[in-house]
């Protein structure tokens, strides 16, 4: 049996990271101006540490400053708030990125408010999400922007295609299937609440599948329609997405790894993004 080409992340990431990088030295030769991406933690969740210190390896790499502020996991929602006001005014950042989840007595949502849209490049307020859903201008959430530039590279046209989104979070799940709406896909939501028949039968009519709930393996690799294109999003302890990779495998024609599909793709976005935000603040 035929097995699905695997969508390669980190190649077209690379690409991608060093087409930024060539466009931040650009920049820099211009006007004086280095790209400056502020990371904000707030405890010391190991995961999110790890993804954090990526963003920050992967931003010196592109020619990108990092400034990077640590909270303690006792941070108040109004301290945490201070801080990205301070950062928004600050006219040598020009992208802010608030690593998510936070601890469960921070308001979330008043947290991402607080970044200045301009500066918005991880696409987590309010103004991003609604400027995507209408594809004004604006920057996208990053995962779900490089799933898009994913799906581009290997010239999947969601045009009249049926996609099933697996996940409705603020960053991941309700961002994408309005990028697939956009590109005027056929899109249903299917979430932690749905039941396991209504997902099997959603997933079974897809074209293209998205996974992005955090589950391990939640999507059966036999309910995959034979030919979709399946896009794992998961992000769960020890590199395991959401799909049963090697039974969706069997049946899809393309299929993105965990590692080294989606997971890289977010970070050469957040770069990407940051840069722009760079140029556009400096008006070059
Ligand atoms: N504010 C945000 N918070 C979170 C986001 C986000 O986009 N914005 N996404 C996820 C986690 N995440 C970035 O923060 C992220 C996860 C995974 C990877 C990645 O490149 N993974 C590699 C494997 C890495 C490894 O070796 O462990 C891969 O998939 O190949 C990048 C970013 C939640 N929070």
């Amino acid at each position: 049996m035929s097995q699905a080409t695997l969508m390669d992340g980190t190649g077209l990431a690379r690409r991608i990271v060093e087409e930024t990088a060539q466009q931040a030295a650009d920049l820099t030769a211009r006007t004086g101006v280095t790209p400056c991406l502020a990371t904000v933690l707030v405890g010391e969740d190991p995961a999110s540490v790890t993804y954090v210190r990526m963003k920050q390896n992967r931003s010196r790499k592109a020619g990108i400053v990092s400034r990077h502020v640590s909270l303690p996991a006792a941070t108040t929602t109004a301290e945490l708030i201070g801080t990205l006001t301070e950062l928004s005014a600050d006219p040598t950042v020009h992208g802010i990125l608030l690593q998510h989840p936070m601890g469960h007595h921070i308001d979330e949502r008043a947290a991402f408010e607080a970044i200045a849209p301009e500066k918005d490049v991880d696409g987590v307020t309010l103004a991003s999400f609604s400027a995507m859903s209408f594809g004004l201008p604006g920057f996208s959430s990053c995962t779900p922007g490089g799933i898009m530039r994913l799906l581009d590279a290997y010239d999947v046209d969601p045009a009249g295609k049926r996609a099933v989104v697996v996940g409705r979070s603020a960053i991941l799940g309700r961002p994408v299937g309005m990028l697939l709406l956009g590109r005027d896909a056929t899109v249903t939501y299917c979430h932690s609440r749905t039941p396991a028949a209504d997902l099997s039968s959603a997933v079974r009519e897809a074209d293209i599948v998205v996974a992005a709930v955090g589950r391990p393996r939640l999507v059966r690799g036999e309910d995959i329609k034979p030919g979709a294109v399946v896009v794992d999003a998961g992000y769960n302890a020890g590199n395991v997405g959401d799909v049963d990779f090697d039974g969706a495998r069997e049946r899809a024609s393309l299929i993105t790894p965990v590692p080294g599909g989606v997971g890289p793709m977010t970070i050469a976005t957040l770069l990407s993004q940051t840069v722009e935000a760079a140029v556009r603040q400096t008006g070059a």
